[in-house]
Order: C-alpha cells, then sequence, then structure tokens
C-alpha cells in the first residue's frame, strides 16, 4: 500500500492525470468509462477508468510543491511510467489572457522543494513525447482556446509578503504563466524514470495583487479546465510508455 496515497500498487494505472483540488478530479474521473475510487487520503483522492479504451488514473496532489512531491514519489514507487498535471497559471503575457491553454515545456526552479532534491543547475524539463501529444491533442480538438506553449515558472509564494518578486525579470525573458507544482513534477520524473507533461489553465495574471484581483471559478476559467482535462486524457492515452 503506498502510505500517503493509499493506493494498492496493484489498482495503479500506469498512465495518470494529476490535478491540485480533489473535487476536479472526481470531475475529471466522471469523464472516464468504468470509473472507480482506488484509495482517498488527505488532499490525495485517487480514481481510475478508461479512456479511448486505456486504463488511466485521476490522482489530486494539493497545493504546493511539498505536498505534491508526495504524491509524485509514491507514483514513481507504484509503477507509474506517464503523468500529466493539469492545473490553473496566472499568466505574465499580455496575449496569453484568462481562458488560455498553456503547454509548459519547461519550468523555473523558483520553489524550495526542487533544490534539496536536486544541485541547482538541475533543469526541471517536461518530457518532449509528452508535450508533443498535449499539443497534437490541442490541435485535435480545434477548441477555439488561445495555446501557448514555452516556459512557466514554479513558486511556493500565492499571496504576497513584503518582499518583492522578481514578476518582471522574468517576464522580460518570456516566461508564460506561474503555478506551484511543475518543477517538482519534472525534476521527481526526471530522477525516477516517468515521462511528465503539464497543461494550463489561465485564470489571470500572476503578477497582479492577488488578495484583490484572484477568482478561478469563472465561466471562462472553467470552460478552459473542462478542454485540458480532455486534451491532457487524449494525451496520456496516446503516448507510448
Ligand atoms: O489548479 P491547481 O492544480 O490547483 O494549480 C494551481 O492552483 C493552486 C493555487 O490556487 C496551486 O496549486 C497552483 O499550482
Ligand atoms: O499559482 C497560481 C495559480 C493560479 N493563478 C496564479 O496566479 N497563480
Amino acid at each position: 500500500m503506498l502510505p500517503n496515497l493509499k493506493i494498492d500498487p496493484a489498482q495503479l494505472p500506469e498512465r495518470v492525470i494529476v490535478c491540485g483540488d480533489p473535487k476536479r478530479a472526481g470531475r475529471i474521473a466522471s469523464l472516464l468509462a468504468e470509473h472507480t475510487l482506488i484509495g482517498e487520503n488527505r488532499e490525495y483522492h485517487s480514481y481510475k477508468g478508461k479512456w479511448n479504451g486505456i486504463e488511466v488514473a485521476v490522482v489530486s496532489h494539493g497545493v504546493g510543491s511539498p505536498g505534491a512531491a508526495v504524491c509524485f514519489e509514491e507514483l514513481a514507487k507504484g509503477g507509474v511510467k506517464t503523468i500529466i498535471r493539469i492545473g490553473t497559471a496566472g499568466s505574465y503575457q499580455k496575449e496569453i489572457e484568462p481562458g488560455s491553454l498553456v503547454i509548459s515545456t519547461a519550468a523555473v526552479r523558483q520553489d524550495g522543494l526542487t533544490s534539496q532534491l536536486v544541485p541547482p543547475g538541475f533543469p526541471a524539463l517536461a518530457d518532449r513525447h509528452v508535450v508533443n501529444a498535449l499539443v497534437k491533442a490541442a490541435e485535435e480538438r480545434r477548441t477555439g482556446l488561445y495555446v501557448a506553449e514555452g516556459i512557466t515558472l514554479t513558486m511556493d509564494m500565492f499571496y504576497n509578503g513584503v518582499v518583492e518578486f522578481p514578476h518582471k525579470l522574468y517576464q522580460k525573458a518570456g516566461v508564460l504563466a506561474v503555478e506551484m507544482e511543475n518543477s517538482a513534477l519534472f525534476v521527481i520524473s526526471a530522477l525516477r524514470g516517468m515521462k511528465a507533461g503539464s497543461i494550463l489553465a489561465i485564470d489571470g495574471y500572476a503578477d497582479a495583487d492577488l488578495l484583490e484581483t484572484y477568482d478561478p471559478h469563472t465561466e471562462t476559467t472553467q470552460k478552459a479546465i473542462e478542454a485540458e482535462a480532455k486534451i491532457a486524457l487524449d494525451a496520456v492515452a496516446a503516448v507510448s510508455i
């Protein structure tokens, strides 16, 4: 039994979708044929079922890299080979408006967790086969949503403190969007031999004061989340493992 996920590894498919919110995991699982709950502990709610005839699990990882890392490590220990995170993110670029989708090719490691796992220069990269599968699935679904592909940033802080975060520098450097778990996913997947990728629904602007502006419950964001879930399911089922 995986101790934090409380999943019997024999029940765990090799292909997994992960997302932060346990309720969102339940909603995505309800899209699968023959879906069943395979584990429920803390923020980790896990389901399995079939998408296009292929066995897939959907597992929630909670908010932030440390808790999500526990999830990713246990999925690797349970024999998972391919893992795609679907999430929400704040945009850094004007043309990437709320309701857009971002496919992450790599993550800036502005989290605290990965520096306790690997040296500073170690990259946090998505697997190119998973990125290609996500791009292809997004094209084929013709959602009409704006889809961007590139570098995202992972950080631990959600609401501002008194330290000024260098948002402007990262914007200038062309980073597309900000979220809180991709770097942990990409580094742990590299260490444990999993192929990982991530697609994000934009819910606002990351350099704004989130205490004033943050609202992930708009119809625009919910539509993007629904689209990214189907794109990620197509991709995770299609990629060769
Ligand atoms: O939509 P999810 O997967 O939860 O991701 C984003 O939303 C959470 C913050 O509200 C953080 O976990 C961030 O990474
Ligand atoms: O981490 C996150 C998630 C959504 N929106 C943001 O601005 N940041």
